[in-house]
Order: C-alpha cells, then sequence, then structure tokens
C-alpha cells in the first residue's frame, strides 16, 4: 500500500553573530528573534514567522536535532530528503552545513552520524549506503569525488527521476568513509575569498546521499531514498568584489545569482498554487537537480542564514521573503518502495545469490575433482601395494631359502656332536686297543670327540712297565690339553647351533607372521581395509622384512665366525689325529718293547730251567 503525507516544507532561519568586518565598520544589529519562531527588524514594521528562528548563541547540533532528524529519519524509511542552507554570500551557510568537523560539525557530518547510528540500531533492517558529491560552477556540474569528471549531464527518466550521468556513487559502510569522501570533495570544491568571505563557496554543492534499505525477513521490497544536503552559493552584489573583481569572479557571480533567482521563481511558483504556469526548473543547473525534491516528493527543510548587519537589510530581507514563500509550499511525501531490479540492494543480492550459486557449485565440482583424485589416490596405493606384496613375496621366498640352508647347516653341524655311546664300542675293542678299522673308515675325520670317550685312553696309555698307574707323561700330556681344547669347541659349537636353532625358530614365528599378513593381503585386497590399514599393512611388512634381513644378516655374520671357528676346529682334529697317530705308533712301539721283554723273560726263564 502507498504511504504519503502531506506537508509543509520546513523553514527556519539562522542569525549569525556580526563579523568582524561588520563591526569594524559600525555596523548594528537590526535583527532579532521574538519567540522561538518569529523574527522581526528593530523598528517593528517587518515580522516574519517560521519553523524555528535560530539565534547567535544557538550551535548548529541544536539546528540538526529540530531540522535535520526528522528529514533524516524519514529518508532511513524510504523517504527522499533534502536539507539546503540559503542566504547571502557571509551569512553562515557553509558554517551550517558543514562546520568544523571536531569542534563544531555542521549538518552534513551530523546527518552521516545519524545514518549510521540508525543503521546500527535497525537489527531486522539491512542497507546500501551510497554517496556522489557534485558542484554546479558556472553552470557546470562537476564530480567532486573525481576531479577529472567535469560538466556531466543531467537525465531524467520518468522511472528513476533526475540522474546525473557518470557521476562517482562510492558504496559507504561506515561514516569515517563517508566523511573521507567529504574531506576529498572539499578539497576540490570551488573557493574564493572575497570582501565578504574569506572562504567563499564559489559553487553550489550538493551531496547526496542514496539510502536503499529492506527488511531483512520477508519483505522483497526496497525502499529508496534519496538525501541531497545542500550548501548553496551566496547571493552577491557587486560590491562583495570590489571595482577590482576580476573575470572570473564576475562570471562566478552572474552564474551564482542566476541560478538563485531560478530558485527564487520556482519557490515562488510552487508556493502559488493559483499560478499554472510551467515551473522554470530548466532555467538552471540547481533548480533541475532540486526538481524531484521540490515538486513535491521530498521532505524538505531550509534553514535560512541571515546576518543581522543593518550593512546587510536588503539582503536579508530577501532571503526572508524567500523563506517566507518556502514555508507556503506543500510536499506529498510518498514512500519509495520498488521490486526494481535496478536498484542495488536486489542487484547485489542477486549478485550474491548467484555468487553463492557459483560457489556451491564449485564446491560440487571441487568435492569430485577429489573424489576422483581420491580414487586416483586409491588405484595407485593398490598398484604400490601389489608391488611391496611382490617384493615381500621375493623376499620371503629368500628368506624361506636361507631358513633351508640354514637348517642344512645345522643338520650338518649337528651330525658333528656325538655321544660317548656313540663312539664307545666303534673306538676301542675290549682289550682297550684303538679299533683301526673305524678311524681309517674316515670316522675320526668326521667326528668330535667327546670328553668321556677320551677318558678311556688315559689308563691304558698310562701304565708303567709293572703295570701301575703311571703319571701323564709329557707325550701323552700334549694331546690332553688339546682335546680339552676340542671341548672347549665343542661347547662353542653348541652355542652356536643353539643359537642358530633359537633363530630359526623366530623366523619360523616370523614367517608364519608373515605369511599370515600376506594371506590377508591375498583375501581381501583392498576390500573393506582403509588406505590407513593398507597403509600400515605395508609399513608392519617392511618393518617385517627390515627385522628379517637383519636377522639374516646376522645369521651370516655368525654362520661366518662360525665356519672360522669349524675351520679351526677341524685344524684341531687333524692335530689330534695326527697325534694319536704318535701316540700308536708309541703304542705300538711299547708294546714291541713289551713283547720283547717278555721274550726276553721267557728266554731267561727256560735258560734259568736248562741250568736247574
Ligand atoms: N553562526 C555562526 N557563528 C559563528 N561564526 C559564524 C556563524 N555563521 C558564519 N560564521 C562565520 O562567518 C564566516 C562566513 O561564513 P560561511 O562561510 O559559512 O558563509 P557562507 O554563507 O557559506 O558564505 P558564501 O556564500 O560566501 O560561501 C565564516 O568565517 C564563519 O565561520
Amino acid at each position: 500500500m502507498e504511504q504519503k503525507t502531506i506537508e509543509n516544507i520546513t523553514v527556519s532561519v539562522r542569525i549569525r553573530p556580526l563579523n568582524p568586518r561588520e563591526l569594524a565598520s559600525g555596523g548594528e544589529k537590526i535583527w532579532e528573534n521574538s519567540g522561538s519562531a518569529v523574527i522581526k527588524d528593530k523598528t517593528g514594521v517587518r515580522s516574519f514567522i517560521y519553523d524555528q528562528v535560530y539565534t547567535e548563541t544557538t550551535d548548529t547540533q541544536e539546528i540538526f536535532i529540530n531540522q535535520g532528524v526528522e528529514v533524516i529519519e524519514k529518508c532511513m524509511s524510504g523517504y527522499n530528503g533534502c536539507i539546503f542552507c540559503y542566504g547571502q554570500t557571509g551569512s553562515g551557510k557553509t558554517h551550517t552545513m558543514h562546520g568544523v568537523r571536531k569542534t563544531n560539525p555542521g549538518v552534513v557530518p551530523l546527518s552521516i552520524d545519524y545514518i549510521f547510528n540508525t543503521v546500527q540500531q535497525s537489527s531486522n533492517k539491512e542497507f546500501l549506503i551510497r554517496c556522489s558529491y557534485i558542484e554546479i560552477y558556472n553552470e557546470s556540474i562537476n564530480d567532486l569525488l573525481n576531479q577529472s569528471l567535469l560538466n556531466l549531464q543531467i537525465a531524467e527518466d520518468k522511472r528513476n527521476g533526475i540522474k546525473i550521468i557518470g557521476v562517482t556513487e562510492e558504496v559507504c559502510t561506515s561514516s569515517a568513509q563517508v566523511n573521507s569522501l567529504l574531506a576529498i570533495g572539499e578539497k576540490h570544491k570551488n573557493i574564493a575569498s572575497t570582501n565578504f568571505n574569506q572562504r567563499s563557496s564559489r559553487s553550489h554543492s550538493i551531496f547526496r546521499v542514496i539510502v536503499e534499505s529492506k527488511n531483512t525477513f520477508g519483505c522483497t521490497e526496497v525502499a529508496v531514498a534519496t538525501l541531497n544536503l545542500i550548501d548553496l552559493a551566496g547571493s552577491e552584489s557587486a560590491n562583495v568584489h570590489g571595482p577590482t573583481a576580476n573575470s572570473a569572479r564576475s562570471k562566478e557571480m552572474k552564474c551564482i545569482n542566476r541560478s538563485l533567482l531560478t530558485l527564487g521563481t520556482v519557490i515562488m511558483r510552487l508556493s502559488d498554487k493559483k499560478n499554472n504556469a510551467p515551473i522554470p526548473y530548466r532555467d538552471s543547473k540547481l533548480t533541475r537537480l532540486l526538481q524531484p525534491a521540490l515538486e513535491g516528493n521530498s521532505k524538505v527543510s531550509i534553514i535560512c542564514n541571515i546576518s543581522p548587519c543593518n550593512d546587510a537589510f536588503d539582503e536579508t530581507l530577501s532571503t526572508l521573503k524567500f523563506a517566507q514563500r518556502a514555508k507556503k509550499i506543500k510536499q506529498v511525501i510518498v514512500k519509495n518502495d520498488t521490486n526494481d531490479s535496478k536498484t542495488l540492494i536486489i542487484k547485489y543480492e542477486k549478485e550474491i545469490s548467484e555468487l553463492q550459486g557459483r560457489l556451491r557449485e564449485m564446491e560440487e565440482r571441487m568435492l569430485k575433482e577429489e573424489e576422483s583424485a581420491r580414487s586416483i589416490d586409491k588405484m595407485k596405493e593398490i598398484r604400490m601395494i601389489q608391488e611391496e606384496k611382490e617384493r615381500a613375496d621375493a623376499n620371503l621366498e629368500g628368506i624361506l631359502q636361507e631358513k633351508i640352508r640354514l637348517q642344512q647347516e645345522l643338520e650338518r653341524l649337528k651330525s658333528f656332536i656325538i655321544c660317548a655311546e656313540d663312539v664307545k664300542p666303534k673306538v676301542y675293542s675290549e682289550d682297550g686297543s684303538l679299533d683301526l678299522a673305524s678311524r681309517r673308515s674316515g670316522f675320526f675325520h668326521s667326528k668330535t670327540l667327546h670328553a668321556k670317550d677320551l677318558k678311556l685312553v688315559e689308563p691304558l696309555i698310562g701304565k708303567d712297565d709293572n703295570g701301575n698307574e703311571k703319571t701323564k707323561s709329557k707325550v701323552l700330556d700334549e694331546p690332553f690339553k688339546k682335546r680339552r681344547k676340542v671341548n672347549r669347541h665343542d661347547t662353542f659349537l653348541l652355542k652356536g647351533i643353539d643359537n642358530i636353532e633359537q633363530k630359526l625358530s623366530i623366523m619360523e614365528v616370523e614367517k608364519t607372521d608373515f605369511e599370515d599378513l600376506l594371506k590377508i593381503n591375498d583375501s581381501k585386497p583392498n576390500n573393506g581395509l582403509t588406505i590407513e590399514e593398507l597403509l600400515k599393512i605395508i609399513e608392519d611388512q617392511r618393518k617385517t622384512i627390515e627385522n628379517q634381513k637383519s636377522i639374516i644378516e646376522k645369521q651370516r655374520y655368525e654362520k661366518e665366525c662360525f665356519d672360522k671357528a669349524f675351520e679351526e676346529m677341524n685344524k684341531e682334529i687333524e692335530d689330534k689325529d695326527e697325534q694319536i697317530e704318535i701316540l700308536n705308533d708309541e703304542l705300538k712301539l711299547c708294546r714291541n718293547n713289551l713283547a720283547q721283554l717278555q721274550n726276553k723273560n721267557r728266554v731267561k726263564k727256560v735258560t734259568n730251567k736248562i741250568s736247574i
């Protein structure tokens, strides 16, 4: 439903203090307020009523609260607004509109703060705020935010009203951002020193804020409101510049006065309902741009600045008359709700939702890509696992062969060990003599003698001629020592064999584990296993292989030691064989000697018998 209100333009008057120039020239204050809304001259002949009259002591903040806040609030809820200052040069328009930012801020910075405070407090609404800043200088529209944009053109269409083509519009999200735009604009503004004002505005400046607002939930309509904050140049008489005025100042003065005259005419015509003649908005750029605001659909607040000095009586009277006429203008203010896709808020929302859609699409694509990359990775993993398995199989084969070899070695070594029972009947005959047949068959070469075997030899070879036990002879001592050496090697050998046996049993267990592992791999190649599990299996396999390798390495080393020891032992055995041979020879000699002695004895006995 269209929401509209009918109301008059709000008009207030601000009287500035007498300035140093006026005081110096002996100027007198002839205008004063009578009550809060009335201003009259000292004589009391002229008296005017406005919405509010502000005195020299009123500060801008108070004026803003009374004349500005309502306009801003309307804008924030979707109605156009316009605040401007009107008055002769040096009457205090710029002081009122811009002021001094830190010490005495004007209507423009106060409005900006108010706008962003409202945004902050409106939790159920979203806003999009953009700003432009232009000046009308010598009837040319220049962009104050971009110095290269001069003489911009106005375009008008029924739907969007009056627009400045190509003007810079900055989307702002904070008052600080807007204030920095204002500062840029201020630097570019045409200002010059005149007899009446050291910093006289040579142009009309319009700071425009476009507020788009929308309820966060539910409603799709966007309210679009334009707020024009205007600092007009002041009307000037020739004495403002004096007789030395240059042509540039004169041209500026003419343009300013002409446009203000047109503004006055427009206001007069708007206030005179009986006059149906066309309103000359097009006669100046200023009225053209103000047309939408003045024509009706805008909440307008005019602050008329005047000097109270008798010197400026005519100019002040002219301003007060302008204000009086403006006061009569009625405005029909309509809320600008629209679904127009050209509103930035809708455009941006559309863009945002499109971008979100694209983002979602991209995310989905990324997911798919990731998935296919993962499956490629998985394939690679599987291939790697298979290769790893093949390697592990080969290693296992090597280990098995090494095991067989070690087993054979073990068997061979085991065969070197014999117990006393094995040796006794084969080595010695009942009379204690050595069974040479067994020795000759190579038995001694391949068998290690047990300690018990050596004890059997000792008493037989240790008897003296009388049959008494003989202490070990030197000849006998050597082989015994050597035999004891052989026994020590036996122990070493046994230990080595034990070690190998132990390792073999460990290997057996590891081999079984390893085979189990391979079986797992064979039975479910990656089925039901995560990559992590597969990787763990590979890692375990790798470790197992490493272990096996180090075991084999150790065993190889031990075998080498063992071979060395075995070699030494064989040498010992050979030495021992030699010793045995020597012993046998000695034994043989002893037996021969014994036989000879016995023969001699027998011959002696026979001789004795014969002699008897
Ligand atoms: N209410 C005020 N209190 C104190 N000083 C003021 C007041 N109004 C204006 N002035 C001072 O008067 C001088 C002229 O004011 P200002 O520049 O605002 O005039 P103006 O109307 O903008 O002039 P112009 O049309 O030439 O630009 C400035 O130095 C300003 O500080």
